[in-house]
């Protein structure tokens, strides 16, 4: 056991950088390091946050235990008077999926999106003193990807100013909003506006669903849980929900009538703000999961990196720091390197582009409150493209840490099983990642076709701007180092970026339609989209590196966990690389050889630089990526404990193991 806690020590000494510097680079300030810390600290010590018997919970019992800690959590935040901020650290520690998640995180940004001031006015105060709990019910059995598509009515009644909500078939069926099976009160529900017998298309309507008095669903109201979902704990503690609407009346004023209103007279009159703010919700939620996906990621690798450490299995006898003969730390397999270091260098990588994505969307809100909607669909390709491609690398990375982990991976007590149930969702909810990225797809087509229109390109995107250079240019590359010259890099990512994009916008004039085009290009589409959305996670990284980056070998650390980032993707992507002639396959290989070099830099800082995200064991929740190292004392204890150890001789031997052994007996004696 001791040797053990040594050794974690011992790989704690070797790292070439200051651990506590790094912890406020990943936590972005001094400031937000600090309130983080103390947060995550209070929570950890906390016996009222205990989660570690979530995985033998009934349906039941975990749902009630949510409950009962969202109730706790707005306790302490009232008693302690936190702000804002250490509000949303709280829940974010505390890290129990309820239905808070979508009252702060979709319900109350809905109204501030697409409410009317004197709306906002009306219920902003309700839903922040939760003296009503939100839903965001957009979602329908029958579409979810397809909003338009959405086919529960609002059809307004001039004769009593009201709109009668009402779903007109089984698919019309609000399914998956969360919170809304047992708990929420009121909801948004996006429906299709009807008045004056004309179909407007689908708006956001705030519609109660239950008493506030004694929790019933109102008159003309059905809603249930949609049942439980994927592994255990993760979203079953979250009461996922259908609703149907028998002509539910609600008050014109309902309406959410920033974008569009209805007069008293039923007319639809349109303000000049652009429709597409109505989904601003999912472009707020979107950014926030770009973060969560970091989070996600960095946990699971924590995890790995930590047990890779303390694991060891074969190898030629070694030393260790006290002369002792010991086999391999399985960190020190190069497979085992090449697996786990490049999604360390994206958990890295995720943070930054998503703290951009954060100033992003901060300087959206910024110009759309001056009326400039100008930078709207930039922030929405970004946000969609974002949040595909960091949950899908998420949800892949964590699968693949708990296999980097072998066998113990798989215990519910390693974490990983768990943290990936909870995080696969990610890859559907707030947009299915494919439509996403062929949203996407669809920005990258409109701003090539701009290009011939001397339309200049902005933002991420200004690089198209250089098109016929980018378009012809060849790689520099003549020795490993080259690869190491961020410049170079980025070229090499822009040119395979823009030759993807220029390939399928030639290939679209081939076909009768537009559209037709689109259907039949849509997996080249989905890789270009793919290959513009790696490239600003590049570039991000590259951008981060050249601020004033404090701290004893910081920046060092962060430089090659960037190229590790970059050449990871360059062979993983070679096909694309290759075939655009972006870079030739002796500098492919160059690429390689320059990646096996970084992974040797790293060896020595992974656990620092594992520890540099500072979570509290409470919230990694797991015996293998336990601080200490002291995994196997602490697996055996965690073993004990599983109700099943409750009784020495298991409950139904006495019904089904008994009886069979002694008819086996009696068979054998006669
Ligand atoms: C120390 C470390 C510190 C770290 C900090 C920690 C922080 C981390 C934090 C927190 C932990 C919290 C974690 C959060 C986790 C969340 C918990 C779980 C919550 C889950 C809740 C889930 C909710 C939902 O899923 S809600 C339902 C979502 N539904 C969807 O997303 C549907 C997807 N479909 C669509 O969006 C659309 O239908 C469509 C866009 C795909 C197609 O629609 P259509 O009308 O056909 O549109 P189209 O013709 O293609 O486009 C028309 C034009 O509009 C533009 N456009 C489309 N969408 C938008 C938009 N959203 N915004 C702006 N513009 C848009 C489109 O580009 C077109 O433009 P054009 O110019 O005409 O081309
Ligand atoms: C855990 C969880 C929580 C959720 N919470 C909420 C919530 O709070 N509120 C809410 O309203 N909704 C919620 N949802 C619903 C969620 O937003 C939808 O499931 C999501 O938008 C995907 O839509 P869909 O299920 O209709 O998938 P579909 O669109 O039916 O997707 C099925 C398949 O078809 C493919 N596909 C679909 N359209 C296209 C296309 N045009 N081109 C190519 N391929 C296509 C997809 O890639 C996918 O492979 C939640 C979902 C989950 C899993």
């Amino acid at each position: 056991m001791e040797r053990i806690m040594d050794h974690l020590a011992h790989e704690r000494s070797k790292a070439q950088f200051s651990v506590e510097e790094m912890k406020i680079i990943w936590a972005g300030s001094l400031h937000a390091f600090q309130v983080s810390d103390r947060i995550a600290r209070l929570v950890a010590s906390d016996p009222g946050f205990r989660k570690d018997n979530r995985a033998v919970l009934s349906r039941k019992e975990l749902f009630k235990s949510a409950l009962r800690k969202a109730a706790y959590v707005w306790k302490r935040i009232n008693e302690l008077a936190l702000s804002e901020e250490e509000a949303s650290w709280l829940r974010f520690y505390v890290d129990e999926l309820a239905y808070a998640y979508i009252h702060w995180g979709m319900f109350v940004p809905a109204i501030k999106g697409s409410a009317t001031e004197e709306q906002q006015q009306k219920w902003l105060p309700l839903a922040n003193n939760m003296q009503i709990i939100g839903t965001y019910a957009q979602t329908e059995l029958g579409h979810g990807s397809n909003v338009r598509g959405l086919e529960t009515t609002a059809t307004f009644d001039q004769e009593t100013d009201e709109f009668i909500i009402h779903s007109p078939t089984l698919t019309s069926s609000k399914w998956w909003p969360g919170g809304l099976g047992k708990v929420a009160t009121h909801a948004v529900v996006y429906a299709r506006l009807i008045t004056d017998g004309q179909d407007y298309g689908v708006h956001g309507f705030l519609v109660q669903i239950r008493s506030l008095d004694d929790h019933f669903p109102l008159p003309g109201v059905t809603v249930g849980d949609i049942g439980m979902k994927f592994g255990s704990g993760a979203f079953n503690s979250i009461d996922n929900g259908f609703l149907r609407f028998n002509h539910v009346r609600i008050p014109r004023n309902q309406m959410l009538m920033k974008v569009s209103r209805v007069t008293r007279q039923g007319k639809y009159v349109e303000s000049n703000v652009p429709k597409q703010l109505l989904y601003g919700a999912m472009v707020y939620v979107r950014q926030i999961i770009v973060a969560d996906a970091s989070i996600a990621l960095s946990r699971a690798v924590c995890i790995a990196t930590r047990y890779s450490a303390v694991r060891r299995q074969f190898g030629p006898p070694h030393e260790d720091e006290n002369g002792k003969g010991v086999e391999t730390q399985v960190i020190d397999y190069k497979t085992q390197q090449s697996r786990l270091f490049p999604l360390l260098a994206s958990a890295y990588a995720f943070r930054f582009v998503g703290e951009w994505l954060k100033w992003l969307y901060t300087d959206l809100i910024q110009k759309l409150e001056a009326n400039d909607f100008s930078t709207l669909p930039e922030a929405h390709a970004c946000t969609a493209g974002l949040k595909s491609l960091t949950t899908s690398a998420a949800a892949d990375g964590i699968k693949e840490c708990w296999k980097l982990c072998g066998g113990h991976g798989y215990l519910s007590s390693s974490g990983l099983p768990e943290l990936y149930a909870a995080f696969v969702p990610a890859c559907t909810y707030e947009g299915d990642n494919i439509v996403l990225l062929l949203q996407v797809s669809r920005f990258l087509m409109k701003t090539i076709s701009q290009l011939q229109t001397g339309k200049k390109p902005i933002g991420t995107t200004a690089y198209m701007a250089h098109v016929e250079h980018l378009i012809q240019c060849r790689c520099t590359v003549q020795k490993a180092e080259d690869w190491l010259n961020p410049s170079v890099i980025l070229e090499a990512f822009e040119a395979r970026a823009i030759r993807l994009s220029v390939a399928c916008a030639e290939n679209l004039t081939k076909f009768a339609t537009p559209l037709q085009g689109f259907s039949e290009l849509s997996p080249d589409l989905v890789e270009a989209a793919v290959a513009h959305c790696q490239l600003i996670v590049v570039s991000k990284f590259i951008e981060k590196l050249q601020q004033n980056i404090e701290g004893n070998g910081v920046k060092q650390q962060l430089e090659t966990l960037c190229n590790i980032y970059c050449l990871n993707l360059i062979h993983k992507h070679l096909g694309d690389f290759l075939s655009t002639g972006s870079i030739s396959p002796k500098q492919a290989s160059l690429a390689s050889d320059q990646l096996r070099s970084r992974y040797s830099k790293l060896r020595s800082n992974v656990i620092a630089l594992v520890d540099a995200f500072n979570y509290t064991d409470h919230f990694l929740g797991s015996v293998l990526g336990r601080y200490d190292g002291n995994v196997y004392p602490k697996l055996y204890e965690e073993a004990w404990k599983d109700p099943l150890n409750d009784s020495i001789v298991p409950d139904g031997y006495h019904e089904y193991i008994q009886p069979l052994l002694k008819q086996q007996l009696q068979n054998a004696r006669l």
